[in-house]
C-alpha cells in the first residue's frame, strides 16, 4: 500500500501525520516501528493518525503513536502540529479546532503568524491518574533510581509524568536517570521523565525524556507538568516561559479546575510518500 505523509515537528520534536480522514489508515506496532527508525525507515518520535470524530459536535479525532509503537494519551508539539497539518490540507478552514484524543476533548487555537494556542485540559496530581503506585501527599514523592533517591512531583496531563526540579542538567542524569525512571515498577504504564531547572518564576530550562521514545528537543505535554508542578511547590507564576533544547514554550495555568494553555510553533518539513 503506497502511504502518502507529512513530516512535521514542534521545537524538533517530530512527526510523521497522515491523513485518514480521505482514507482510513490502519498501523501494527511492527510496522510503526520501522516507520519510526532513522535509518531503515522515515524517522520520528511519534506518528499522528487524523481521523473523522466520533462525536459529531467535534471536528477531528487524531490518535498518536510513540515510535516504539504505543499508543498514547496527549501530545502537546503533535496538537499544534495537527492544526497545521488541517488547515493546510484543507481539511478544515476553522481557526478554532476541536479535537477528540484518547485522553478527551482539547480545543486549538490558530493564531496569526503561525502560532498555535491549545487548551491542554487539567492537570491532575492525583498518583492513581498516571498510574504511579504511592500514597497520596502534597509535597515532592521519593523514587529510587538505581541507588540515588530522587524527589519528583507525578503529573497527569492525561499522560503521565514525573517532575524533577534540579540545579543544573546533566546529559548524562537525563539519559540515565530518564531512563531508569521512565521504566520504574512504580509507574505500570512507564512514565515520562521531566528535569526542570528554575531561572525565575516565570522562567525554565526543561529536557524531557519521553516515555516509549527517550529524550526529544522538546516535549509539549512535559513543559505542561513541569510548569503545573513547579507552581503546585510555589517555585513558579502562573505565566512561564520553558525552553526546551528546541526553542521556547508558553504555559498559562491559572490553578486548580482550570485548564493549562500552551502557545508555541508548528513547521512542516516535507511530504512525501512510502510503501508499507
Ligand atoms: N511520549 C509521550 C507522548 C508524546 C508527548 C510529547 N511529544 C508532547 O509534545 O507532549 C507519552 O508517551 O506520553
Amino acid at each position: 500500500m503506497l502511504l502518502k505523509f507529512t513530516k512535521m515537528h514542534g521545537l524538533g520534536n517530530d512527526f510523521v501525520v497522515v491523513d485518514a480522514v480521505s482514507r482510513k489508515v490502519f498501523f501494527n506496532k511492527q510496522q510503526i516501528e520501522r516507520l519510526s527508525d532513522r535509518n531503515w525507515g522515515i524517522g520520528f518520535d511519534q506518528l499522528l493518525v487524523v481521523e473523522p470524530p466520533m462525536n459529531p459536535d467535534m471536528d477531528f479525532r487524531y490518535r498518536i503513536y510513540n515510535s516504539d509503537g504505543s499508543e498514547v494519551e496527549h501530545c502537546g508539539n503533535g496538537a499544534r502540529c495537527f492544526a497545521k497539518f488541517v488547515l493546510d490540507r484543507e481539511l478544515t478552514n476553522k481557526r478554532i479546532i476541536n479535537v477528540e484524543t484518547k485522553r478527551g476533548a482539547i480545543q486549538l487555537r490558530v493564531l496569526d503568524g503561525g502560532l498555535v494556542t491549545v487548551d491542554m485540559g487539567e492537570p491532575s496530581f492525583a498518583p492513581e491518574d498516571l498510574p504511579f503506585t504511592a500514597e497520596p501527599c502534597d509535597g515532592l514523592y521519593s523514587v529510587m533510581a538505581g541507588d540515588t533517591e530522587y524527589f519528583i512531583t507525578p503529573v497527569s496531563v492525561g499522560n503521565p509524568h514525573a517532575v524533577i526540579k534540579v540545579d543544573q542538567l546533566i546529559d548524562s542524569e537525563v539519559a540515565n536517570i530518564g531512563a531508569l525512571i521512565e521504566c520504574h515498577e512504580r509507574f505500570p504504564r512507564k512514565v515520562n521523565v521531566g528535569f526542570m531547572q528554575v531561572v525565575s518564576p516565570d522562567e525554565i530550562n526543561l529536557r524531557v525524556f519521553e516515555r516509549g521514545v527517550g529524550e526529544t528537543q522538546a516535549c509539549g505535554t512535559g513543559a505542561c507538568a513541569a510548569v503545573v508542578a513547579g507552581i503546585k511547590q510555589g517555585w513558579l507564576s502562573p505565566k512561564v516561559t520553558a525552553h526546551l533544547r528546541g526553542g521556547d514554550l508558553h504555559i498559562e495555568w491559572q490553578g486548580e479546575g482550570l485548564p493549562i494553555l500552551m502557545t508555541g510553533p508548528a513547521e512542516k518539513v516535507f511530504e512525501g510518500q512510502i510503501y508499507l
